[in-house]
């Protein structure tokens, strides 16, 4: 895959809050209540490293005691976009800060064999071209799921994508670069690589198995 000039810097959230939980995310021994907890935790601090540029202006208010000049959030309004299933463990933090944000979901799945994206369900919010999107997904393996949630999302005629996950592998990273190099990814870690069954190494598992209880 080769590697454009403008890509744009990965950024790593190396927070040691972010990195005490995302610790604990990975130990195989945390439950699956742990898991959830954690990941809606990681959520709102990379939520919050997200949402990092978004524009302000200038707003007269009163406060009990005077006149005053405060800042309050401008520009284009935000819409979430979860990649089913695991995103949904990330969506939950992200609304926690921002729970006027609109919300899309872009079902996929791994074939395991091919690790190709295979999508079952989308559906965005009707004005999704006029918001800013964030596309989460806890983990950043081949980059097959995102690079595919984030073509549907761009024909959707959306120009502002951030892509947040927990992990990221170098391998997803360099796909997403050569795909969508316009798009800021924000991540707790890249990790070492992918594994001969495409799972990140080491990684914490299969996010959605452990978010959801189902293996
Ligand atoms: O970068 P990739 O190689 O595409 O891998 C990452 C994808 O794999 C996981 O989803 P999975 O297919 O396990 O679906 P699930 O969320 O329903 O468990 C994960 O949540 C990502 O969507
Ligand atoms: O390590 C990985 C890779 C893809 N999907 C996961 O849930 N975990
Ligand atoms: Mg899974």
């Amino acid at each position: 895959m080769s590697e454009t000039n403008t890509r744009m810097a990965p950024i790593v959230v190396d927070h040691p809050l972010v990195q005490h939980k995302l610790t604990r995310l990975r130990q195989a021994s945390t439950s699956t209540a742990g898991f959830r907890r954690l990941t809606r935790e990681l959520s709102l601090l990379l939520c919050y490293e997200a949402t990092r540029d978004l524009p302000t202006e200038a707003v007269e208010i009163e406060t009990p005691v005077e006149s005053t000049t405060g800042r309050t959030l401008s520009g284009k309004k935000l819409c979430f976009i979860s990649i089913l299933r695991a995103g949904n463990g990330i969506l939950d933090g992200m609304l926690d800060l921002v729970p006027a944000a609109r919300v899309g979901h872009i079902g996929l799945y791994r074939d395991h064999d091919t690790l190709e994206a295979i999508e079952y369900y989308m559906k965005l919010p009707d004005d999704v071209a006029e918001r800013d999107c964030i596309v989460v997904d806890p983990m950043l393996a081949t980059g097959h799921s995102a690079a595919a949630a984030i073509d549907r999302v761009k024909a959707a005629g959306v120009t502002n994508i951030i892509f947040v996950c927990l992990l990221g592998a170098p391998e997803g990273m360099d796909y997403m670069a050569a795909r969508h190099p316009d798009v800021k990814i924000v991540t707790c870690s890249i990790d070492r690589g992918l594994n001969e069954k495409g799972y990140i190494v080491p990684g914490l598992g299969d996010a959605g198995d452990r978010l959801f209880g189902t293996r």
